[in-house]
């Protein structure tokens, strides 16, 4: 089927010019001249992709507030963005937020032709990665080499054995889930089923069907049974996730059948007895929630007998090499496409950044960068094909051939500016650990210590944790 593209603009004649290229080349279009007009073509059907001027008249977002407004609703839609004289400083402010790439005006039809091949290539390739990706499976193992992580799977060995509710506390993206996964596949159910009830999405008015199921009705055809997730993750593990989002009458009904381990079909009150592991994750300060009336104390104590915390991943730096040569990989098996190495410069930016997104965006990162970073794929991928908000974040001492600033200093003032960066980004990269950052930079630790006083730099000096040991 032929690709359709939005093209919005508010020159008439520059939507017929686009229209007249792309129409030639056997694509479909539409048009619009406005942010409404666009934002209601988009929701109407999407487009495969979306040509956007930056600067249009008598609209009431510009180019950069559409682009906002259409990925916060679908994000894989690849945008091109117009820019005119003046406006390309915007337009590279557009692909930090997210736009595929930018033609400036006047255009050649070659140009605009090539881009456009290439944006829609490089959507297909995501989806097929991130299909290949839920094909490949979930992940069922904590990968990382940090201290926090070793302590964290360090009790999960220990708690999945028991049977134990766990309440899993963490940032968006950290690896709730997947330290939920771990348990169950350490735990005596592994081969019982796993199921996850998401509390965020769920339509509260479907909550209690999804949990606790329907009876059939008078008429069976019409209203067949229908187990809920309680009843289907017997002799296994149901999840909860983002628990803090269930409804507060939901809870209390919850607690009861936690408490007698059975409850009561919908629509017909037929009592079923199960054995189910529940663990529960949440990003919100579950007492915050109780203390504002959102959340019940007696399901909290319930499902927190054990509580664990996944650390956001700035909290963890030493794991993002190991974590990024881990999707590498992954990557690359499930899309059959050649491994990429990641220079150790480009390891070093990543670990200066501070993810928001943790885990879930450098995963999103990696898969990007497999299929988008140029060169061949022999060639290791460096801090400037990065995107530029990790990029922006490389510890100063990488972007000195960027700078002149250490041209204009004596040799010891150089050396030692120099010395200051280096080792506030190898401190940064060892997570402040000045032991193991004394051992990578090849010195003594007491020598390291009296260097940093020296030049002024703050260190923590934390003890590196305990290795994971199984119980
Ligand atoms: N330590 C890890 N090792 C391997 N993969 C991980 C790790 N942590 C996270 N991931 C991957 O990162 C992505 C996000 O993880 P997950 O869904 O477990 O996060 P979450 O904390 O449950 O997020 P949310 O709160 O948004 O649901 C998943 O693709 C998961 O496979």
């Amino acid at each position: 089927m032929a690709h359709e593209i939005l093209i919005v603009d508010d020159e008439p004649d520059i939507r017929t010019l686009i229209e007249g290229i792309l129409s030639d080349e056997g694509y479909e279009t539409r048009q619009a001249h406005n942010a409404d007009t666009a934002i209601a073509a988009f929701r109407q059907r999407r487009p495969s992709l979306v040509i956007l001027d930056i600067w249009l008249q008598n609209s009431r977002l510009d180019g950069l507030g559409i682009l906002q407004a259409l990925h916060s609703e679908e994000p894989v839609v690849p945008v091109i963005m117009i820019s005119g004289h003046g406006t390309i400083e915007t337009a590279v402010q557009a692909i930090q937020q997210g736009a595929y790439d930018f033609i400036e005006k006047p255009f050649k039809s070659d140009r605009l032709l090539l881009i456009v091949s290439r944006a829609l290539e490089a959507a297909r390739l995501r989806r097929e990665n991130s299909e290949l990706r839920l094909r490949a499976g979930p992940e069922t193992d904590l990968v990382g080499a940090s201290g926090p992580l070793g302590q964290l799977r360090a009790s999960i060995e220990r708690v999945a054995p028991t049977g134990s509710r766990v309440l899993i506390t963490g940032p968006a993206g950290a690896g709730k889930e997947v330290a939920a996964r771990m348990i169950h596949a350490r735990s005596r159910r592994a081969d019982g089923p796993f199921l996850v009830l998401n509390c965020a999405t769920l339509n509260p008015a479907r909550f209690e069907e999804e949990l606790f199921g329907v009876d059939a009705g008078a008429d069976p055809i019409a209203q067949p049974r229908r187990a809920g997730v309680l009843e289907r993750a017997h002799g296994g593990t149901l999840l909860l996730d983002e628990v803090a989002d269930m409804p507060i009458e939901t809870q209390g009904k919850i607690v009861r059948a936690l408490q007698e381990q059975g409850f009561e079909r919908l629509g017909g009150g037929t009592r079923v007895k199960v054995d189910v592991r529940v663990l529960s994750t949440t990003n919100r300060d579950l007492s915050a929630e109780i203390a504002a009336g959102r959340f019940r104390e007696d399901l909290f104590y319930r499902l927190a007998v054990v509580p664990l915390r996944v650390p956001a991943l700035r909290e963890r730096r030493e794991d993002v090499p190991v974590l990024a040569r881990h999707f590498m990989g992954r990557s690359a098996e499930t899309t059959g496409m050649a491994s990429r190495e990641l220079s150790e410069d480009a390891l070093a930016a990543m670990q200066a950044y501070d993810w928001p997104g943790n885990v879930r965006e450098l995963r999103n990162l990696i898969d990007w960068l497999l299929i988008m970073a140029p060169g061949d794929a022999r060639d290791a991928i460096r801090p400037d094909m990065l995107p530029p908000q990790v990029g922006a974040a490389a510890p100063a001492v990488l972007k000195l051939d960027r700078s002149s600033e250490i041209m204009t200093l004596p040799l010891r003032e150089a050396r030692e500016l120099f010395e200051r960066q280096y080792l506030e980004a190898q401190l940064l990269r060892f997570g402040g650990n000045i032991s193991r950052t004394a051992n990578f930079v090849g010195m003594e630790r007491s020598a390291l210590h009296r260097k940093l006083k020296f030049l002024g730099v703050q260190a923590e000096d934390r003890v590196a944790a305990p290795a994971a040991t199984a119980p």
